[in-house]
């Protein structure tokens, strides 16, 4: 049961050295000033979210964040966390060491980088005509069924070049790190054919390596049917050229999915052949992490607890037995409280889903129908539209938002051996991140302990 979920965690040799220091050894001592790199000390609040190794938080647990006051986070030279305490404590502690960074975070709160759990950044052609329709009354799946939405992005998409896609999701990914991201959860999906679909995952794969941000590869071939095919036939492609070209690509070191998605929506990918489809996935080594029971009920809860995903976002019309067969395993529930708003929906049942233990996480489903890449706007809505409370807010979008990538042993907390990123906050409170809605007072952005992104430079 639950191999990646409940994975503990994995303390990286950096540890080793910082368990050695009181030992009088000076070769030890020599080694431990050349790895110490970063401090950020005497912040007013650290909310580290988790302090024992939890791989996610269900419940109550959702509640307590482990708020350490007048605290100093240190990071070592590979990135990541050597030490989490109260300043009187550390500054004792490492007195002897020089610090490569040194950040004096007196009267700031720092809280982990955030874990967007669900977006779509390739992709070129705005849809704000569309929007414009909406307001006036078009629902999505009038315009999908149209030709326009999914489908005007997958025409604007096929023609462009690889080059000009990098450069977007580039700047997609910059703005995203000023609002405090850093490590993305990221679709490909707007191709719908073997070529552009593994354009997608090259743009992903390639961005990743130069990007602060870590780039979390999801492939999505089974985002919406594509012109002149039926859903029988999209699914034979698939799982006849996109996938053993997907293995093939993966092989040569070109692309890096983690993940496998489908649209399972009435009218789009139904049941068999979205399991057909995750089947297919699974056997190729990806994770199931797909769009369920947005706008009709599809049993997607009963459909991803039987196959075992990791995760399944969006969840507006989740029943109660999907509610069951997800907290088993767990699989993780990435709500996104902009769709919600944007085509407005009644929001998925956030207080059903924790109460019901399952693990609730947060994503911007950043896309040309949701143009949101705000996670601190995701959690204000979060709050006010799902009746989920802060603390449950900063849980879903950092620890949570990992566990649905089963990566939460490396990201979502301020733990020692996970990475050292965080949002440090222009005030005392972590809460104004939250509170300040849509223009957050976040200081800086910290990732693998370097400051990534400053609002004082
Ligand atoms: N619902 C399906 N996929 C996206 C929307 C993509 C689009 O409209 O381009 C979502 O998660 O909201
Ligand atoms: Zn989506």
């Amino acid at each position: 049961m639950l191999p990646g979920c409940r994975r503990y965690l994995q303390r990286p040799n950096a540890n080793k050295y910082a368990g050695s220091l009181f030992k009088g050894d000076a070769e030890f001592r020599r080694k431990l000033l050349a790895l110490q790199t970063s401090k950020i000390r005497n912040a007013a609040q650290v909310v580290t979210v988790s302090a024992d190794g939890k791989s996610f938080k269900i419940k109550e647990q959702m509640n307590e964040i482990g708020l350490i006051e007048n605290a100093t986070v240190i990071v070592g030279s590979d990135g990541t966390i050597i030490d989490v305490g109260p300043e009187e404590v550390l500054s004792n502690k490492y007195k002897d060491f020089t610090f490569e960074t040194d950040i004096d975070a007196t009267g700031k709160s720092i809280i982990p980088g955030f874990v967007d759990g669900h977006t779509h950044p390739v992709w070129t052609g705005d849809r704000v005509h569309e929007f414009a329709m909406k307001l006036a009354g078009a629902t999505y799946m009038d315009i999908h069924k149209m030709g326009g939405g999914i489908g005007f992005t997958v025409n604007h998409t096929r023609d462009a070049s690889k080059e000009e896609l990098k450069d977007l999701l580039h700047q997609r990914l910059n703005r995203m790190m000023k609002y405090g991201t850093t490590t993305v959860e990221a679709k490909s999906g707007y191709g719908l054919e073997t070529e552009t679909e593994m354009k997608m995952l090259e743009v992903l794969h390639e961005v990743n390596a130069v990007h602060p941000v870590d780039v979390v590869s999801t492939y999505l071939g089974a985002h919406s049917v594509p012109k002149g095919k039926t859903a029988a036939e999209a699914t034979e492609d698939i799982l006849n050229r996109q996938i053993p070209e997907l293995m093939r690509r993966r092989e040569e070191g070109k692309i890096s999915p983690r993940n496998i998605d489908v649209f399972l929506e009435k009218g789009v990918f139904e049941g068999e052949d979205t399991k057909k489809i995750l089947e297919a996935g699974k056997t190729a080594g990806l994770l199931l992490n797909f769009h369920g029971d947005e706008i009709h009920p599809m049993c997607s809860g009963q459909l991803g607890g039987e196959l075992g995903a990791a995760a399944i976002s969006h969840l507006e019309r989740v029943d109660d037995e999907g509610i069951i067969a997800m907290a088993k395993k767990p699989t993780v529930a990435v709500l996104l409280p902009t769709t919600a708003y944007i085509l407005r929906l009644e929001p998925p049942p956030a207080r059903k889903l924790i109460e019901g233990n399952v693990p609730v996480a947060l994503g911007s489903d950043y896309n040309p129908n949701a143009h949101c890449m705000s996670m601190p706007n995701v959690m204000n809505l979060a709050c006010v539209l799902m009746k989920m409370t802060m603390n449950e807010a900063l849980v879903a979008a950092t620890l949570n938002s990992a566990a649905s990538l089963e990566l939460s042993h490396k990201y979502g907390s301020i733990e020692t051996g996970k990475q050292g990123d965080f949002v440090i906050i222009d005030h005392s409170r972590w809460e104004h991140i939250i509170y300040e809605m849509v223009d957050p007072p976040i200081h800086s952005v910290v990732k693998g302990g370097k400051v990534v992104f400053s609002n004082r430079t």
